[in-house]
């Protein structure tokens, strides 16, 4: 690799009167300053070496402790929520770091200078056609209008820098829509398609918002906890890897620090990490309650929280843990903090849940809620369970007989558990198809390296269990195939969701038999929407199956969205719902019919009965008496 200076740097550089130092004066030792104290007046230190190495944005770890200035000094030189506004403008504020003896390093790599960057854009951009007649819902209150550019959207100079390295050149449309309603301080959910851009429909209005400083900072003198002012959940290790990676693209020589703290890595690195300054936290439940618990993370100064994959964050996996940190810990309540929740999917029942978290917000759906994208060409094929292994053979030969004219073509492999994802892997390496895993028994380094040597091509088989299903953004993958079909269709949705990304297109193959019956009328139904050839067989499956778990309500291309528009939530006097605009299309839906179901089981199979049809019954019942024996 190349250790010329980036483009990225000479942009930055170019703006060298604007670098805003933070350093500590005198002491010369690196201190980390808060965001809001950071457009201060260019100081004498020489602003920062324009080369950083030949360091990539995946050697995080590797780095020991140089990447970030000393443990953070006191900054209790604040301003107040909502204090100040924004003096002057956005220009003056391109500095980042403390520029003493340490430095950021710059996560877009030093590959290419500006000229080429911005040649590059044409090729590299998203397919905005793709996304031209995606119908878009909001509802709520007084609800900002969209944009049609980012610069139409007053973000800040130095983020606007970063989205330009980034080589996004327009708003997808859940950015369109999303930025503006986040950007004026308002809650949202929001539902829109897999690979549409969300990561940024969240993460540019919270770094806007701490660049503008309208967020207090707080430190304990001497103390270890550290106050983090925004919060961004996600459901696995390698999401969160991943969404701190973006983040710190987005944020870079912004004066903001992005920090990730997930299980199964070792917590003391993570510890030193924090110790160093953070003002956006992405972490999994798990570990975050451990660092609450240790009291080395405080929630008190939250501003922002952001649940990625939110529905999955609020199943019963999660609900409970999410609960402790948002409501039993000291994050300040709805309506004080911002909260903004994502998915490609929202059950009605879970956006119940969700509002709970959530202050007078609006609902945003780009898309029908949980619909696949026509990016996708869908394929359903019949095949027995003892036939599967030589069917995927054949669809791996047709790939490699049809070549993907030397361009790595990536295959995703979903299977039910972990150890069938290591049989098949075993089996398929044997037979000639470098493969690799991915599932929850393995080492977090293992996962990792797994998840690595797939991205680089170098092994192009990825067998995975639903670790991988939800959020992965990994270029090149042309395929996916679900080895096993998952019982819920939502899963499904997230999984083929790993290709056809952000506007390209995709191939997801299934295998279906007479174990998936149940999954019959949801998938049908989803690939109907999706304008995909429904085989005739699994109509005829559909039309004799119950309906699998099919938490789509009302059917159609705009049934059922916000649940506050259901009638039966409303029913109870409830007032959640205060209009909105481009309404009507609302399909009717689930209504509460049935008072009080009662089951009896005996112990082990009610129990197993009653977790995989939760919200099944939650959508059919007020309320639910099971009676063991
Ligand atoms: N405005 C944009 N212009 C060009 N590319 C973009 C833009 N916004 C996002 N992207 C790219 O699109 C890809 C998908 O984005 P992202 O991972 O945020 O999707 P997502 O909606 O969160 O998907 P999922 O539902 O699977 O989590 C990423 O590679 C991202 O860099």
């Amino acid at each position: 690799m190349t250790t010329r200076t980036s483009w990225a740097d000479l942009a930055a550089n170019s703006a060298a009167d604007n670098i805003a130092s933070g350093s500590a004066s005198g002491s010369g030792r690196p201190v980390y300053v808060p965001p809001h104290l950071r457009n201060r007046p260019p100081s004498a230190d020489p602003p920062a070496p324009t080369s950083t190495g030949p360091a990539s944005s995946n050697d995080r770890h590797g780095q020991g402790g140089s990447r970030w200035a000393a443990p953070r000094n006191d900054y209790n030189n604040r301003s107040g929520y909502g204090g100040g506004g924004r003096p002057g403008g956005w220009g003056g504020r391109s500095g980042g770091w403390d520029r003493g003896r340490d430095r950021e390093v710059n996560p877009f790599g030093n590959d290419d200078d500006i000229e080429q960057a911005f040649s590059e854009q044409e090729n590299t951009a998203i397919n905005f056609d793709a996304y031209e007649d995606i119908p878009v819902e909001t509802s709520g209150d007084n609800i900002p209008p969209p944009v049609n550019t980012f610069a139409e959207i007053d973000l800040g100079e130095a983020l606007n820098l970063n989205i330009r390295r980034c080589k996004y050149v327009k708003p997808t449309p859940v950015q369109r829509y999303g930025i503006p309603i986040s950007l004026a301080g308002r809650d949202l959910m929001a539902c829109a398609q897999t690979g549409s851009g969300k990561t940024a429909a969240f993460c540019f209005p919270i770094i806007s918002g701490i660049m503008r400083g309208l967020v207090p900072q707080k430190s304990l003198r001497g103390a270890r906890t550290v106050f983090p002012l925004a919060l961004i959940l996600s459901p696995t290790r390698e999401l969160s890897m991943q969404i701190h990676e973006e983040a710190r693209k987005f944020s870079y020589q912004t004066g903001v620090k992005v920090v990730v703290a997930y299980g199964g890595a070792p917590i003391n690195q993570q510890l030193r990490e924090l110790e160093r300054g953070v003002d956006i936290l992405v972490a999994t439940p798990g570990r975050l309650v451990d660092l609450l618990e240790r009291a080395r993370v405080s929630l008190e100064m939250i501003r922002y929280l952001a649940l990625d994959e939110a529905d999955r964050m609020l199943d019963m996996g999660f609900e409970p843990q999410i609960r402790k940190i948002v409501e039993q810990m000291d994050m300040p309540p709805p309506g004080v903090r911002q909260t903004m929740l994502f998915s490609a999917t929202f059950p009605r029942e879970i956006q119940r849940l969700a509002s709970d978290f959530l202050a007078n917000y609006i609902f945003l759906a780009v898309g029908r809620v949980g619909s696949s994208t026509d990016l996708i060409v869908q394929r359903v094929e019949f095949v027995q369970e003892s036939d599967k292994r030589s069917h995927l053979m054949d669809l791996l030969h047709a790939q490699r007989a049809n070549g993907a004219q030397g361009k790595q073509a990536l295959t995703l492999v979903f299977v039910e558990t972990k150890k069938g994802a290591d049989s098949l892997e075993h089996w398929l390496c044997m037979n000639g198809f470098p493969a690799t895993t991915i599932h929850g028994d393995r080492t977090q380094q293992e996962r990792e390296q797994a998840l690595r040597s797939f991205k680089s091509g170098a092994t192009p088989i990825l067998v995975a269990t639903d670790v991988a299903a939800r959020g992965l953004d990994i270029p090149h993958v042309a395929h996916v195939v679900n080895f096993d079909l998952p019982n819920d269709i939502d899963d499904y949705v997230h999984r083929i969701g790993r290709t056809g990304r952000a506007g390209k297109t995709g191939l997801a193959t299934a295998f279906f038999n007479d174990n998936n019956a149940s999954l019959a009328k949801s998938l049908a139904d989803l690939m109907q929407e999706a304008n995909q050839e429904v085989p005739a067989w699994l109509t005829r499956y559909a039309a004799r199956s119950f309906g699998g778990r099919s938490r789509r309500p009302g059917g159609g291309r705009f049934g059922g969205r916000d649940f506050r528009r259901d009638s039966s939530f409303n029913r109870g006097g409830s007032d959640y719902y205060g209009g909105g605009n481009n309404a009507g299309g609302y399909g009717g839906g689930y209504s509460a019919n049935v008072a009080i179901v009662c089951i009896v089981f005996s112990r082990g199979i009610g129990e197993e009965v009653l977790t995989k049809n939760r919200d099944h019954f939650i959508l059919s019942c007020c309320h639910l008496l099971v009676i063991y024996w």
